[in-house]
């Protein structure tokens, strides 16, 4: 692989819970290269959003931080900068100008009291230091960009007199506005109604072809994994418990968790088939352990069938389970 653009190292982030640090990621290694697109893919309470907001100096002040690792991102400049090792002013221009970032829901990135416009035009003035005249085009064009038809006039309207599939696009055009090294993307299109997800997801392909930015997708949803990533990394319990590229994990699964969840997705038709013969959804039992709760070994252990009195005693290693793939499960050869 080329430099990576994105490198994650050991990387922990902890919480203060009850006057106690609890670690929600832990032992995090994760690369992403210009071009490529990775995605974090887990349930509710894997740690996804944890480690998405680590990244960007964004873990809830004076409760969450990051307790060990390094995060390192190759900015436009070519200069490397370790993210954690720098102050918040740094941060700030690192953010909305180096990375990206879209979130599920584009109300909480636009501020429904300023135009379109004058938000995308922004971080144009700030971050490149160009003209209000130059950045309002430059807003029109990224809105044209971005597939937003009569780009002047949206520009001067507010948030609220666009559709959600049109204000998704318009964050993206913010995200993408001063030309980010790396896109981070936390659940996206979930709020769309599939149609519109279909289109924002081809989007954002489309403007990775022509930018050639790396994007950390982050998603609990395998068939927008298998639509958009090159690479995946399954999360469970704040690990990475399988990783590798997403056609072969998806075959040939190592991991009874990523095994798990892909049986929990219907093929198209079977979820008609089920139904009529009254059988239910095969659904991984239980659920994710709260971060006070996490049980001792393997955090799956209590789901799963594979297990035997060696996961409970031990973490398992991420165990090399074929070219560029690991799995941290010590039965990996019989899942
Ligand atoms: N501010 C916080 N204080 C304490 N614990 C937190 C905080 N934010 C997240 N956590 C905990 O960290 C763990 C990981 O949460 P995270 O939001 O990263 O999960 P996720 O995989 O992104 O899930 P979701 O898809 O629901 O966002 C969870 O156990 C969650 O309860």
């Amino acid at each position: 692989m080329s430099d990576p653009i994105l490198n994650i190292s050991g990387l922990q982030a902890v919480f203060r819970i009850a006057g106690k640090d609890v670690p929600a990621v832990e032992d995090l290694d994760l690369t992403i290269a210009a071009g490529e697109t990775v995605a974090l893919v887990g349930e509710s309470g894997s740690g996804k959003s944890v480690t998405s907001l680590a990244i960007m100096g964004l873990l809830p002040k004076n409760v969450g931080r990051i307790g060990a690792g390094t995060i390192s991102l190759r900015r436009k400049s070519g200069e490397v900068a370790t993210l954690n090792a720098l102050d918040h002013e740094h941060l700030r221009q690192i953010r909305g100008n180096d990375i990206g970032m879209v979130f599920q829901e584009p109300m909480t990135s636009l501020n429904p009291v300023y135009t379109v416009g004058e938000q995308i035009a922004e971080p144009i003035r700030i971050h490149l230091g160009k003209s209000h005249k130059e950045a309002a085009a430059e807003a029109v064009k990224l809105l044209a960009g971005v597939g937003i038809p009569d780009p002047a006039r949206r520009a001067t309207q507010y948030p609220h007199e666009l559709s959600g599939g049109m204000r998704q696009r318009a964050t993206i055009a913010m995200a993408l506005a001063c030309n980010p090294q790396l896109l981070i993307a936390d659940e996206p299109t979930t709020a769309l109604d599939v149609t519109i997800q279909a289109q924002i997801l081809e989007l954002l392909q489309q403007l990775q072809r022509e930018r050639g930015m790396a994007i950390l997708f982050v998603t609990h949803n395998l068939g927008v994994v298998a639509e958009i990533a090159d690479r995946v990394a399954v999360m469970y319990a704040g690990r990475v418990v399988e990783t590798g590229p997403v056609a072969e994990v998806f075959a040939h699964p190592r991991h009874p968790y990523t095994k798990g969840l892909l049986r929990s997705v219907p093929r198209l038709g079977e979820a008609v088939r089920l139904k009529e013969a009254g059988t239910p959804l095969p659904t991984i039992a239980g659920s994710v352990p709260s971060l006070s709760n996490r049980p001792k070994g393997c955090a799956f252990a209590n789901r799963c069938q594979y297990a035997i009195d060696a996961c409970r005693t031990e973490i398992p290693p991420l165990f090399d389970v074929g070219p560029n793939r690991a799995a941290r499960c010590i039965r990996w050869q019989e899942v």
